[in-house]
């Protein structure tokens, strides 16, 4: 199937193209990305879309999140992480099962979809569910069985295996729009050996490894009262960053520490909405920046977001980092934009198939309305993109070249189902 999207802007996000091509059209063969051009093209297609008023730009890219967690959103606001965590959360995940999770991701890819992200992350419990909801939906997704290794031994391999299993099953699954990661959660939650077994299965099963770092001052301390290390030089010695990582988070980083993830190149998702919200400070993106390393963007759970609105995580990654210091150089629009798109691609090692818009690359893409008197009058699309347009502005979403959404009707998900059975997973676990 050929699809033509003519007359439109074009934002490509390809290196050293900052701004949108003028007139220009996109040809979809099958799932990839067959030609972009400007003018009229001279092209057969099965189907012509004109796409005037809209800007097509990459999908946006999730790189971190627990998605099932929007049974939780509201759930518990306004508390520091280690207490959310131990009092609120785990509490009720406990009773979560396959239903809440199958349920809670479906209510998350809906939200994540209408506001144009294509691919996200997920680290979480019964992964079978998530990864039939991407099946279903259409969406892409870096998927992993987010292990803590708390309990017992005997506890602690039956969780390892789960993941390894989940592995072996779903990588390159959905038709190849599921890749897989292993995932310890966080250096708190698993003992130094655990960590050196999953980072031994990493290797054996050729996938990265996902883990939480460095998130509040708290868990730097309790790391080296464990430890006697702080968690970046605690994960290096365990072999955590000679395989391809990311880590979630890094809000509190030593100068060092940058170096250290830039020399190895370990990909960071910056999750500033969470970050603010659960008062965990501010990761150092302008220093990491500076270092080379090209911080990506995740919402994290929709209980301590509020919203899986990614494009709300490229403003505010353009914002508080100007406002804190004082600088309004110190993440400009364009930067956030690569963060919330190709940088996202890097930070899943997915760069050769998404990420930009170009001829080879899956068509992953959205449109956006520019007409809304919010968006007037169209100075600098990218400028709009991050500072004023919001997702509702989002129109069309395609993921491997077939619409999700189209002028905002979702075309692979029954919402209205998803809502109601959302709320009825929520309330046969309510307390
Ligand atoms: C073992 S599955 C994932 C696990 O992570 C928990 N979680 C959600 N948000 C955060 C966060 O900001 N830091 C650390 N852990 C988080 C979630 O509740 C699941 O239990
Ligand atoms: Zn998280």
């Amino acid at each position: 199937m050929k699809r033509l999207l003519t007359q439109a802007r074009i934002l490509t996000m390809k290196e050293g193209e900052s701004r949108p091509l003028e007139n220009a059209w996109l040809l979809i063969d099958g799932e990839t990305i067959a030609q972009v051009g400007t003018g009229n093209p001279k092209i057969d297609a099965d189907e012509v879309i004109p796409m005037q008023g809209r800007l097509l730009l990459p999908g946006w890219i999730n790189t971190h999140g627990h998605a099932a967690m929007t049974l939780l959103r509201g759930f518990a606001d306004d508390l520091p992480l280690k207490v959310w965590l131990e009092e609120k959360m785990w509490p009720m995940e406990e009773r979560f099962g396959p239903r809440q999770v199958r349920w809670g991701t479906s209510l998350a890819v809906v939200e994540m979809i209408r506001g144009g992200t294509t691919c996200f992350t997920d680290m979480y419990d019964h992964m079978d569910e998530v990864a039939g909801v991407v099946e279903q939906s259409g969406i892409r997704a870096s998927l992993c069985r987010g292990v803590i290794g708390l309990g017992s031994r005997e506890e602690r391999e039956a969780k390892r295996q789960e993941a390894v299993r989940f592995v072996r099953d779903w990588k390159g699954g959905a038709g190849g729009r599921i890749s897989v990661m292993m995932a310890p959660h966080a250096p708190y939650t698993c003992p130094p050996d655990y960590i050196e077994e999953l980072v031994a299965d990493s290797a054996e099963l050729g996938v990265p490894i996902h883990i939480h770092m460095s998130e509040t001052e708290a868990e730097v301390e309790q790391n080296q009262r464990d430890y006697h290390a702080r968690p970046v030089a605690h994960l290096l010695k365990l072999g955590v960053f000679d395989r391809p990582c990311l880590v979630a988070h890094g809000v509190h980083l030593t100068p060092e520490e940058i170096g250290i993830l830039a020399e190895k190149d370990v990909k960071v998702s910056h999750n500033p909405g969470s970050n603010l919200k659960l008062g965990s400070g501010i990761a150092p993106i302008p220093e990491m920046l500076k270092a080379g390393i090209r911080p990506s963007l995740g919402t994290d759970g929709a209980a301590s977001n509020n919203n899986l609105d990614l494009m709300e995580e490229v403003r505010l990654a353009a914002l508080i980092h100007k406002g804190v210091r004082r600088d309004p150089e110190a993440v400009p629009a364009e930067t956030a934009l690569r963060m919330g798109t190709l940088y996202g691609a890097e930070a899943l090692f997915l760069e050769d198939q998404i990420g930009t818009l170009e001829a080879g690359k899956q068509a992953d893409l959205i449109s956006i309305d520019v007409n809304g008197a919010h968006l007037q009058p169209l100075h600098d699309p990218v400028s709009h993109l991050v500072y004023a347009a919001s997702r509702d502005d989002v129109q069309d979403v395609y993921v491997a070249g077939r619409p999700l959404m189209r002028n905002r009707e979702l075309l692979t998900l029954d919402e209205e189902k998803i809502r109601f059975e959302a709320n009825r997973a929520f309330t046969e676990v309510a307390p």
